[in-house]
């Protein structure tokens, strides 16, 4: 099957993923030490849900929010530009024009987020793309897999290197793995728009 080749370096395209992508270093590492730095100035909250039928499923991951601020809205920025163009190419979404906070979020030992969608009721159901940056270099840390489920295929993983966003529509199938060492930290975010048609 071929792909169509886009002249942006920084986007590079997994033939075996066509329905997930990777943008490298959309952040450099000095500006994902800043973004993580941001959470010493948030309100924490920790995630802890049980939901579904099985109840090991769960999510468990401390998280922060990042408003639009004077300070923060180059992130905002970056992460809206590059999304615009990967949606012009790639998805081809009816999109919002807009983002709202960002979820930053820590995994420490034994945290994940189980099998899930970001599609859900009321709000969620507006959501069309999903994305993650990874502010923690690999290896800071085991486990922290970001995974997407295909077709019985599970388990494949996006390349998680410093500074990089992952971005899939919001009805994939995905899950963090718990951490067996260290700690990851990930920017999360959903670009919203109006209902498929
Ligand atoms: O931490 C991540 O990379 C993804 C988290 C996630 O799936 C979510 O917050 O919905
Ligand atoms: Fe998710």
């Amino acid at each position: 099957m071929n792909w169509e080749v886009y002249s942006d370096k920084l986007v590079t395209y997994d033939p075996r993923s066509p329905d997930f992508i990777t943008v490298n270093t959309l952040f450099t590492k000095g500006e994902c030490e800043v973004i993580r730095g941001l959470h010493t100035t948030l309100p924490f909250k920790k995630s802890q849900l049980s939901w579904g039928l099985n109840k090991d499923q769960k999510r468990d991951t401390d998280l922060y929010w990042i408003q639009s601020t004077e300070d923060s809205l180059w992130i905002f920025e970056r992460v809206l530009n590059a999304i615009a163009h990967i949606n012009r190419t790639h998805f081809n979404y009816i999109l919002d024009g807009r983002i709202s906070a960002f979820q930053l979020g820590r995994y420490s030992r034994n945290q994940g987020y189980d099998w899930h969608l970001d599609l859900g009721p009321n709000q969620a159901s507006r959501r069309k793309l999903s994305l993650s940056i990874e502010l923690s270099p690999e290896s800071d840390y085991e486990g922290g897999e970001l995974q997407f489920f295909r077709n019985g295929i599970q388990a494949i993983r996006s390349r998680q290197s410093l500074g990089n966003m992952t971005v899939f529509p919001s009805w994939m199938l995905h899950q963090v793995t718990k951490i067996t060492r260290g700690e990851r930290w990930s920017l999360v975010n959903w670009i919203e728009g109006p209902p498929f048609k």
